[in-house]
């Protein structure tokens, strides 16, 4: 569904992403993980078109990026911060999405609209709103119009338990949907339920891309924080095994 090949980007002197290859597929739940800086946010504005890498190319559905934009409309995209007019009101964001989209009331998906309770705010402006309540605007416009992919760059960061929950729940509804979905977090005991495979990046490199199953087999760890913990610890003691993994990333998804 996504096909990432050989992807390259520059900062200047810095290489936020060098050579990445992957194959990403319907039903599945990518975590991309990482340090600070390992190039999550640059891999994930590359397949929406908005960073342009140096050299490389990505595939949605076979087709390149680089030419109709037509394809974003295939994705939700909840941003890590969301930038909003400061003084639309949540309601007419909402409505404006709609319009731009074209979309019908029954096509739409209000579910997060109504467990986040959204409604009872339409009429605030979007620079009144607490970063939390900015963050559910943002995951409710990101599955609002029912996307094939998802793509969700740190969803439950200021996000208070039970919204957390809410959010979490959805992700899991729309993965048995069989879509496809992007998800970035720091906080890995958020994804223990929702990840099927893991993207490790490490300063703009690919370190594996692994399904959990083998994950887990390989480290001994269920948790996916204990799996990756231990995967760095042994990866200091051996840089060999590092070499090994490095190898993953020629293959793509080792399912
Ligand atoms: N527009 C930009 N101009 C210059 N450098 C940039 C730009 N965007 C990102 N970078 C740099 O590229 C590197 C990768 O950044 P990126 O935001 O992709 O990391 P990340 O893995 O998402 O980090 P975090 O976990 O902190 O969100 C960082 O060193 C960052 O400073």
């Amino acid at each position: 569904m996504i096909r990432i090949e050989n992807l390259t980007k520059r900062f200047k002197k810095l290489q936020a992403l060098g050579d990445i290859n992957a194959l990403f597929n319907k039903g599945q739940v990518i975590s991309l993980i990482g340090p600070n800086g390992s190039g999550k946010t640059t891999l994930i504005k590359s397949i929406l078109g908005m960073v342009k890498p140096d050299s490389g190319c990505i595939y949605v559905d076979t087709k390149p990026i680089n030419g109709d934009p037509s394809y974003r409309s295939q994705i939700g995209y909840m941003p890590q911060i969301g930038h909003y007019p400061d003084n639309m009101k949540v309601g007419h964001l909402f409505n404006m999405m709609k319009n731009i989209r074209k979309v019908s009331d029954a096509a739409l998906d209000t579910d997060l609209l109504v467990k986040f309770n959204l409604v009872s705010i339409f009429d605030k402006p979007m620079r009144t709103l607490s970063g939390g309540t900015r963050q559910k605007v943002s995951a409710a416009l990101a599955f609002y119009f029912n996307p094939d992919i998802l793509i969700l760059d740190e969803p439950t960061a200021g996000l208070d338990p039970l919204s957390s929950e809410i959010l979490k729940e959805k992700i899991i509804e729309e993965k048995k949907k069989n879509k496809l979905i992007l998800i970035t977090s720091h906080i890995l005991s958020d994804l223990d339920e929702l990840t099927t495979h893991v993207m490790y990046l490490q300063e703009g490199k690919m370190i594996f891309l692994k399904d959990i199953g083998t994950l887990r087999q390989e480290t001994g760890q269920d948790r996916l924080g204990k799996a990756i913990a231990r995967i760095m610890r042994d990866g200091k003691k051996d840089a060999l095994w590092i070499d090994e993994v490095l190898a993953v990333k020629e293959t793509g998804i080792t399912d």
